[in-house]
């Protein structure tokens, strides 16, 4: 039986409460409990109305979920959105360990625990007296408050000491700070974010975690190639819609259209190029490119790296993440590479984390195809010419 929770409710939604009830009850036994006049579609297109005037949605999303997911997992993931995710740390290895930061933090009456087998520096933070965002481990740098699934492109990126390694998107810092602390603060990070404002909070998180090998910036990431390139690896974590962050950001529910859709997947697909062309083929050591989003639209996820794929001298590999769904290899009338099941992808309903996509790339030339077949140039780079900050 299906769970939905009772809300506390002007009488009109009691009614499309119990109509959506009565209707998953007659679409689970259509033949028997149908009314002879109405169509499988007329109970389906009543559904997804009154889905969406339940959850205070639009009809638009409400579609796009609807063609994700059946009406079981439609459901488990509307509910999953009205729930917050867990409050969850990574232990910064720069300044501390995970054992001595858990003892710390239960001395202050932290109640917490692994975040999980996956992850030997996130901890699961159940309830605290004391506010978690201003402990003294915190103010010190000892760790980091970062959603789960922020901590996976990291760990897909799994940049080495002393690679150059770029961070398109970076601010505030999250995952810039959690490659610098898997670097051992060697080698060179360049973390860039357009944002000006929000660079402020990245260099403020830079220096609490006493993270020493990042240079801050702010270009626009699609000239990146023209301005610095020759990076061992480039991660993009791209802006996004935000359909996976609903329960963070309730505004996506309504606000979020088809043409907002469809910008983010534009200003990504250029983005996507702009850090394959980053990247140097030839590093001995990388060569990868993550691209990541808190998404969970095809448009932004499979689509944009199907595009990438058919433009640079791409291939997909592992993203090496124990857990995760396969990406689509095709969505309705779209045909995806069939590589695409190498992606990941992630849900609140089934991860208990915020919704995430990610995707490994491996360079394989410098080289950028014209056309099939056809090598025009090499991606312009070079001279350090940005402002930093
Ligand atoms: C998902 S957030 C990044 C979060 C960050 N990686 C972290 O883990 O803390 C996306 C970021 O992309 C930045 N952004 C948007 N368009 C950009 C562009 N054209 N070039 C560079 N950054 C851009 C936004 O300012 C925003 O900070």
């Amino acid at each position: 039986m299906l769970n939905i929770s009772p809300r506390l409710e002007p009488p009109d939604l009691q009614l499309v409460h119990q109509r959506i009830k009565d209707t998953i009850a007659v679409l689970g036994n259509f033949k028997r409990l149908r009314d002879p006049e109405r169509k499988r579609k007329d109970y389906l297109d009543l559904l997804r109305h009154d889905l969406a005037n339940y959850y205070n949605y639009n009809d638009y999303l409400m579609q796009k979920f609807t063609d994700l997911f059946d009406i079981k997992e439609l459901i488990e993931f509307l509910e999953a959105n009205e729930v917050e995710r867990p409050v969850t740390i990574r232990t910064n290895t720069l300044k501390s360990r995970r054992r001595d930061l858990a003892q710390a933090l239960i001395n202050r009456g932290v109640n917490l625990d692994p975040i999980g087998e996956w992850s030997k520096v996130g901890l699961i933070v159940f309830d605290s007296p004391v506010p978690i965002g201003a402990t003294p481990e915190y103010l010190a740098g000892h760790y980091m408050l970062q959603g789960a699934s922020s901590m996976l492109p990291v760990m897909a990126l799994a940049a080495q000491p002393n690679e150059k390694v770029l961070d398109m998107c970076s601010a505030p810092g999250g995952k810039t700070t959690y490659i610098a602390a898997l670097m051992k603060n060697t080698g060179m990070i360049v973390a860039n974010d357009v944002n000006k404002e929000r660079c402020k909070a990245l260099t403020a998180n830079i220096h609490r975690l006493g993270v020493v090998n990042t240079i801050v910036c702010s270009e626009n990431g699609r000239q990146f190639p023209k301005i610095v390139g020759g990076f061992d690896r480039v991660l993009l974590d791209a802006p996004c819609s935000g359909t996976g962050v609903i329960s963070k950001d309730a505004s996506v529910k309504s606000n979020k259209v088809e043409k907002d859709i469809l910008r983010c997947s534009h200003i990504q697909k250029e983005l996507l190029l702009s850090a394959i062309d980053s990247v140097d083929a030839r590093s001995s050591t990388g060569g990868y490119i993550v691209y990541c989003t808190c998404s969970i639209m095809v448009e932004e996820d499979e689509w944009v790296v199907d595009y990438a794929l058919k433009r640079r001298s791409v291939k997909l590999v592992s993203t090496g993440l124990e857990f995760g769904r396969e990406g689509f290899t095709k969505f309705k009338e779209r045909r995806f590479h069939p590589t695409l099941k190498l992606t990941r992808r992630y849900y609140p309903h089934e991860h208990n984390m915020d919704g995430f996509f990610v995707a490994k790339f491996k360079k394989l030339s410098n080289l950028i195809p014209a056309k099939e077949g056809v090598y025009c140039r090499k991606a312009k780079a070079i001279i350090f010419t940005f402002t930093l900050y």
